[in-house]
């Protein structure tokens, strides 16, 4: 298989990573957009047991994802030296020479580690400006970890430690989602966001024409929840009313986006956005996005409490590894995928 990262530097573009000029960035409908930012919440209070104080920030955090679908977290828990550890380990691992990655290079979706370059969201021809890691990291057990790569030496104890971190954000940002919403504290403990969590670590070297290219093309997260460390290097953007807002990086802060799963159960109050990633030329791009989801064979539907006579049940009920299997056919395209679970309003 070959990976970008197996070159250090990349003279030009070869033509199979040239896209077209429609779905290039640079003509995407991309207004000018420096006059909105995405809210920064500082989750801080949160860890207060002071209820008034956690309401707050529930609130902030449901006001920030009905407008945006994203938003951005500091003070949030997640000690800096855990996600210095575990992406220092993670570039290390993109930066062994090839031999070393080859045992890892698989596009079989069902390994509980692998490395792999370009598509993934699409069976387009084009390929993506990036290489990633897609793998497991909890429930940890010994058996996944020894799925784990042994080198660099660091990285799967770093991984242990920075998913275990991680975890205990989004288990905290789902307990302020229920409760901005009016829903049971539990409402999202159990199945719902139970399953293996998956993580992706996407990998864009520096590209000599960023302009021809896309790291990402537009996609939603078909989990529950979203958690990315975007590291201080630009490129992320969400889409917002027709346009791209560029998500700033913010030290030390993870970016957090809801997946269709949670489109489905607040029954459309809190939407999957979409959002692509752009190449640049002058420094390679990581970013470490930790995917919560439900068991497989999790019920999923709207919220009896998001249902009413203003607002009838969006989507049917269905068992998640039917949207599993929908999303692949569907190619990730947003509509496409929804299509399938919709419930046509009179
Ligand atoms: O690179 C990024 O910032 C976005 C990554 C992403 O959207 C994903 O892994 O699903
Ligand atoms: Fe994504």
């Amino acid at each position: 298989m070959e990976l970008l990262s197996n070159r250090p530097l990349h003279a030009s573009v070869p033509d199979k990573y040239v896209f077209p000029p429609e779905k290039r960035a640079a003509l995407l409908h991309d207004a000018p957009s420096s006059d909105v930012a995405l809210p920064v919440v500082d989750l801080q209070r949160a860890y207060l047991s002071d209820a008034g104080r956690r309401r707050l920030v529930a609130e902030e955090i449901i006001k920030a994802g009905k407008e945006f679908g994203f938003f951005q977290v500091v003070n949030h828990g997640v000690a800096e030296d855990a996600v210095r550890a575990f992406r220092k380990a993670s570039a290390e691992f993109f930066a062994m020479p090839a031999e070393e990655k080859l045992p890892y290079c698989s596009d079989d979706q069902s390994k509980p580690f692998r490395v792999a370059s370009s598509t993934s969201y699409d069976r387009n021809q084009t390929r993506y400006w990036r290489d990633y890691l897609k793998l497991r990291c909890h429930p940890v057990s010994d058996e996944l970890v020894g799925h784990w790569p042994a080198k660099p030496e660091s990285f799967r104890s770093s991984l242990a430690e920075f998913s275990a971190q991680v975890h205990e954000l989004a288990q905290t940002l789902l307990l302020l989602i229920a409760e901005g919403l009016g829903l049971d504290e539990g409402f999202f403990a159990g199945d719902l966001s139970g399953g293996d969590t998956q993580m992706n670590v996407n990998y864009y070297p520096p590209c000599p024409d960023p302009s021809v290219t896309l790291g990402l093309l537009p996609h939603c997260d078909r989990h529950l929840l979203t958690v990315l460390s975007q590291g201080d290097v630009a490129g992320l953007q969400a889409s917002y009313r027709g346009r791209w807002l560029l998500v700033r990086p913010v030290p030390g802060a993870f970016v957090i986006n809801f997946g269709h799963q949670m489109e489905i159960v607040t029954n459309g109050v809190l939407a999957s956005v979409e959002h692509r990633a752009l190449t640049n030329s002058a420094v390679a791009r990581m970013s470490v996005a930790t995917l919560i989801m439900p068991k497989m064979d999790c019920r999923i539907g709207p919220a009896p409490d998001m249902v009413s006579e203003e607002n009838p049940a969006k989507f049917r009920e269905f068992v998640f590894r039917e949207f599993m299997a929908a999303y692949d056919t569907a190619a990730a395209n947003r509509e496409d995928v929804l299509e399938y679970f919709r419930i046509e309003q009179h």
